[in-house]
């Protein structure tokens, strides 16, 4: 991209996608005019609806808040307020930060949505710049400058994946701690599901779960799992195993105090992967458990706690072209041995 004075930048444009259907999932992407491909933050975002959005233009100041007005509005979903920033535009690259707020109003629900998103769009291919007046930008994240330095040279696993973390903190659209956690059962059938990394050090890595639900019984049966990120604005993927052990009291009671009030309750109400005979089912033992513990501390369960994961197997895996990727792993026989490092075909 040529961006040789602020007059020949290219104006962009913000979209702020709702969706409703389920309630949760809610996407903001940016997206520049005169840039293409569009750059889309969300896998499923053709499924969204665009209520929102605003355009800015080369003439428009570049850092500060843009309204956005309502342009349509598809559904009985309204958005009242929202705002995006956009943080910095450098002359060899745009740094784009979006935050949004948004409430969405439904006959269902009201929730205030908060979020936010950053990239980079750099110039990755010499012949588009000549071909547009205000160049073209071909998103390849593997090619964009993501890939700030060889991470196969790096010796040790932990510092590595706090700085993939930190990096995933600031570009994934949601959960940056999300990962899958592979467990087995007592047939080697083995299962996965999604849970929220809540810790991580030379120790191992730490989530917190219902022991009493599938993954808790499969755990506490074998003492083993797995777990594997994957980071698709980095086009990155970072995948652990070893033995587990149970946190402490201490500890889980430290993390538990930090749950909003209504997922402490969530916790008592729910029996974690059991059959529910019906949604009301549900409410009532969270109306129950509210009433009992409407006055004071609500106490930790004890079959809420959580599982640390302590490796002997770290591998990092990130996105080249033409599927040629790089994949590192470090080993140790046990998780006090002294770690090696294997780089392997991708
Ligand atoms: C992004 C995401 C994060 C989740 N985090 C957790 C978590 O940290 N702990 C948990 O018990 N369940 C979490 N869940 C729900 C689990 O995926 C799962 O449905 C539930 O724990 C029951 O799993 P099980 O029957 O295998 O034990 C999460 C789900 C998603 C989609
Ligand atoms: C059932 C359940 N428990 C625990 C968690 C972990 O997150 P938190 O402690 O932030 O609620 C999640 C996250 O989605 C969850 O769904």
């Amino acid at each position: 991209m040529v961006l040789k004075s602020r007059q020949t930048r290219p104006a962009f444009r913000a979209s702020l996608m709702v969706d409703t259907t389920p309630a949760l999932p809610v996407a903001v992407f940016a997206q520049g005019r005169g840039v293409s491909p569009t750059l889309a933050r969300s896998a499923d975002v053709t499924a969204l609806r665009t209520v929102a959005s605003s355009d800015w233009t080369s003439s428009d100041p570049l850092r500060g808040t843009v309204p956005v007005e309502i342009e349509r509005s598809t559904f009985d979903a309204l958005p009242s307020r929202s705002r995006l920033l956009v943080h910095e535009v450098k002359e060899s690259a745009i740094d784009i930060r979006a935050n949004a707020c948004v409430l969405v109003r439904t006959s269902h629900f009201e929730r205030l949505f908060d979020f936010a998103i950053s990239t980079t769009l750099r110039p990755v291919r010499a012949e588009s710049r000549a071909n547009s007046p205000v160049g073209s930008v071909l998103v390849n994240m593997s090619e964009s400058g993501l890939t700030t330095s060889d991470f196969t040279e790096e010796h040790e696993p932990f510092a590595l994946f706090g700085k993939w973390l930190k990096e995933a903190e600031t570009s994934e659209l949601n959960d940056p701690t999300a990962v899958a956690l592979a467990t087995v059962d007592d047939l080697g059938m083995p299962n996965v599901r999604m849970v929220l990394l809540k810790g991580y050090d030379e120790q191992g890595f730490v989530f917190y779960t219902n022991f009493e639900s599938q993954k808790g019984r499969e755990i506490l049966g074998q003492r083993k799992a797995a777990m594997c990120f994957h980071w698709k604005s980095l086009r990155r993927q970072v995948r652990l195993r070893g033995e587990v052990e149970v946190v402490t009291d201490a500890e889980a009671d430290a993390y538990y105090a930090t749950r909003p009030r209504g997922s402490r309750i969530g916790a008592w109400a729910s029996k974690q992967s059991r059959p529910l005979e019906g949604r009301f089912a549900l409410e009532k033992a969270v109306a129950e458990f509210t009433a009992r513990y409407a006055i004071g501390e609500i106490p930790r369960p004890a079959h809420w706690s959580g599982f640390r994961i302590k490796p002997v197997s770290i591998e990092f895996w990130h996105d080249r072209p033409f599927r040629l990727h790089d994949r590192i792993e470090f080993r140790r026989p046990s998780p006090e041995g002294a770690w090696e490092k294997v780089r392997m075909y991708p």
